[in-house]
């Protein structure tokens, strides 16, 4: 596994819920063509799944809390094995959540090179949240949903961001700026790569 990975760049996104990594993301693997992994997304396939594992996941969404460091993980593996070979690069969405999910995915998988920290106040991520939550159909966009994920992302998430700055590898973008302003310093740190 680790080898079969070795040549293609994986990149952390993390930010606050709502702060616009998807989005971000999406732009990416239109013009870089990675391979984008969204966590949540791995998560949310497994409950529409309907299979019992779906179930207990559902339940820890629903409630805006994380589910277990091993469930995300051999999800997010499995979905890298199937692109190894294929994928130049890896957009790991949302994942670490915290610093522990950090190291465990370095032992199993690899460093990543580059840390993209989407930052967006507070009031905005909640507005765009709410937003967002008149049509996506998520459970856990609802505003008693929203303020949990928000205070265990100050909590549990931003000390992750303080883990990879003493590596030199995170760049913070500011996603308070239009999508396309922001895409421009996104497409910048990912330039700056090579
Ligand atoms: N590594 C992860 C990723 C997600 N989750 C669970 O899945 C939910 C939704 O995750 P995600 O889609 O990443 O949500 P947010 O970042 O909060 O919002 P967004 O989709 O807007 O990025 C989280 O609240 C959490 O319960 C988790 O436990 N561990
Ligand atoms: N105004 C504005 N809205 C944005 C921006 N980025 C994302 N959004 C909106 O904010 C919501 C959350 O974005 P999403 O990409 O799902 O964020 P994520 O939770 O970090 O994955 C969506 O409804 C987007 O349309 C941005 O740069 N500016
Ligand atoms: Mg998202």
């Amino acid at each position: 596994m680790a080898d079969k990975i070795k040549d293609a760049k994986i990149i952390f996104v993390v930010g606050g819920p709502g702060s616009g990594k998807g989005t971000q993301c999406e732009k990416v693997v239109a013009k870089y063509g990675y391979t984008h992994l969204s966590s949540g997304d791995l998560l949310r396939a497994e409950v529409a799944s309907g299979s019992e594992r779906g179930k207990t996941l559902q339940a820890i969404m629903q409630k805006g809390e994380l589910v277990p460091l091993d469930t995300v993980l051999d999800m997010i593996k499995d979905a890298m094995i199937a692109k190894a070979g294929v994928s130049k690069g890896f957009l790991i969405d949302g994942y670490p959540r915290e610093v522990k999910q950090g190291e465990e995915f370095e032992k199993k998988i690899g460093a990543p090179c580059l840390l993209l920290y989407i930052d967006a106040k507070g009031e905005t991520m909640v507005k765009r949240l709410m937003k967002r939550g008149e049509t996506s159909g998520r459970a856990d966009d609802n505003e008693e949903t929203i303020k949990k994920r928000l205070d265990l992302y100050y909590k549990a998430t931003e000390p992750v961001i303080t883990f990879y700055t003493s590596r030199g590898i995170v760049r913070k973008i500011d996603s308070e700026l239009p999508v396309d302003e922001v895409f421009g310093h996104v497409a910048k740190a990912i330039d700056d790569l090579k």
